[in-house]
């Protein structure tokens, strides 16, 4: 039987092309292999889950982009997330952009996450400016010890605005949290100008590795969710979401993730 004439009989509750979830459109992506995603992140809706790079099945699949300026941890945020591992030593600044794909499993629902590390650098922002409309989420990031990155969120925002699709999932990030002395960005700071903009917003660390897999976690669920979700389905809500999960981890004084079971209060 041909997978068409299968399709068709199949009931309209059994078979995946038939409900309305999986009937969302969207185009297929560059190059049309089988696995490629499409614009709404479904790897096909009529053909078995895709197969990353890495051998590893997946059923959805969506582009994020990490942007902002030059030496705040970008990459280092995508080693951390991808391998675990922070890149101590000498800066090496990143030219054009690179990727890594990595699959998250969330309910039960493989999430292929294929993550663009652009350059943060002035020269290389028309390379970016090409990746900005395939991206379905942005991770939008600054230097907490460094002013100029923070005083810099709002020229990136004009760009996104620019470039990235209008309904592009955004989160700021105010990263290397876990130095104490040279910070000059408050915390507070920071949730006040992702207020402003109405992003949701935290603070990470590649080093230490605070709130990484978090930040991926939720524009992850946020993006399944849009891609899943039944027409009277609440919004998915990304702030909340964040919020809830670092209270359920936090220390008594940081309210921060971290690596501290509950109740124990840090200096
Ligand atoms: N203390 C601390 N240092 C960090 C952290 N993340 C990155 N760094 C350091 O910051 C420097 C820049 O990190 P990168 O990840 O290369 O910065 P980038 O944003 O990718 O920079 P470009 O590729 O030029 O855009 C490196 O020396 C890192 O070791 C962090 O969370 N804490
Ligand atoms: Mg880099």
């Amino acid at each position: 039987m041909s997978r068409k004439k299968a399709a068709k009989g199949k009931s309209s509750a059994s078979s995946p092309c038939a409900s309305p979830r999986r009937k969302a459109g969207g185009k297929r992506g560059k190059g049309g292999s089988r696995s490629e995603p499409q614009a709404n992140g479904l790897a096909h809706p009529c053909r078995p889950p895709g197969l990353s790079s890495s051998g590893e099945f997946y059923d959805l699949a969506f582009k994020v982009m990490l942007v902002g300026d030059s030496g705040v941890g970008k990459t280092c945020l995508l080693v951390r997330f991808k391998d675990g591992a922070f890149l101590a030593g000498s800066f090496i600044s990143t030219v054009g952009i690179d990727f890594r794909n990595k699959v998250l499993n969330l309910d039960g629902v493989k999430i292929k996450l294929q993550i663009w590390d652009t350059a943060g650098q002035e020269r290389f922002r028309s390379v970016t400016h090409a990746y900005y409309r395939d991206a379905q989420a942005l991770l939008l990031l600054y230097d907490v010890t460094n002013k100029k990155s923070f005083d810099n969120i709002q020229a990136w925002l004009t760009e996104i605005h620019e470039y990235a699709q209008q309904d592009v999932v955004l989160m700021l990030l105010g990263n290397k949290a876990e130095v104490t002395h040279e910070r000059v960005v408050k915390r507070e700071e920071g949730e006040k100008l992702a207020k402003e903009f109405g992003v949701p917003f935290m603070e990470t660390s590649a080093k230490s590795g605070l709130n990484v897999e978090l930040a991926f976690t939720a524009i992850a669920k946020e993006l399944k969710h849009r891609a899943t979700k039944e027409a009277d389905e609440p919004k998915f809500q990304l702030q909340e979401y964040v919020d809830r999960e670092m209270r359920g981890t936090a220390c008594c004084s940081c309210r921060q993730r971290c690596s501290l079971p509950f109740g124990i209060v840090t200096p």
